[in-house]
């Protein structure tokens, strides 16, 4: 059974059609990427998904669940679900790394000791071990977008969607960035990556999905991307 799944999806803002009868699946633990030029509708995807912007037409489903439908106190639970990271990553200035990391856990409750297991854990994996007492800005950019995929996965969530992690950084960073967010897939968390650098898609040989205008034009199989 399909993790997500969009069935004919539309989406339309005041006066603009942001998405335009748009349909796709997403299996558990695959990784995918959406691209796309300027506005052809990539963030207003991931919003869906999320639940900051609800289908006009059409649905959203996240295991089986009616997104458009979810409501109230739905919506929280719906967003411990899934992970979500941003270009700007958005870290609390003023605390520290391992904080940042651990404020969803202490929000959801977990007790002190368990949510600095849990940090230490996870800061680790994205070799970021020895940084828990930094703050943000003793870290690089690219340290920095690894504390943001921390936070995002550290409620172990079946769904990681992020929206151009590494519109910031250099092509190095960036291909760690991608090869962080590739590990989480092969550990089983389904991860959909919102970019329009191409160049670095296209390195990754994973699936993509093309958006032009709203419309997905294209849906391409790692094995279909030209070497
Ligand atoms: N809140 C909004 N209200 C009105 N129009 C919007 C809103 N958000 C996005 N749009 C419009 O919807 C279209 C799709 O925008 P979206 O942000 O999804 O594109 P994108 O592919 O993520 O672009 P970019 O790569 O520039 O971030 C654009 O024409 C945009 O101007």
């Amino acid at each position: 059974m399909p993790l997500l799944r969009f069935d004919n999806v539309s989406k339309r803002y005041a006066n603009r059609e942001a998405l335009v009868d748009v349909s796709f699946s997403v299996e558990p633990g695959e990784m995918l990427f959406v691209t796309g030029h300027s506005g052809a509708g990539k963030s207003t995807l991931l919003r869906l998904i999320h639940l900051t912007e609800r289908p006009s037409r059409g649905t959203v489903l996240l295991a089986d669940r009616n997104l458009g439908k979810t409501r109230g106190r739905r919506i929280a639970l719906h967003r411990r679900e899934i992970g979500v990271v941003f270009q700007d990553h958005c870290l609390l200035a003023d605390r520290s790394v391992a904080d940042n990391v651990g404020l969803p856990l202490l929000l959801r409750g977990l007790p002190r000791a368990d949510t600095a297991k849990r940090v230490r854990v996870m800061l680790d994996k994205v070799g970021l071990g020895d940084r828990g007492g930094a703050l943000p800005h003793q870290l690089s950019a690219g340290e920095q977008q690894r504390v943001g995929i921390a936070r995002a996965v550290v409620g172990e969530p079946t769904l990681l969607v992020a929206d151009e992690p590494t519109g910031n950084l250099d092509p190095t960073l960036s291909a760690e960035i991608l090869s962080l967010l590739e590990s989480l897939a092969e550990r089983g968390t389904a991860v959909l990556v919102a970019s329009h650098d191409l160049t670095l898609v296209r390195r990754m040989r994973k699936r993509v999905l093309v958006l032009d205008n709203g419309r997905l034009v294209d849906d391409i199989a790692p094995t279909e991307l030209a070497p």
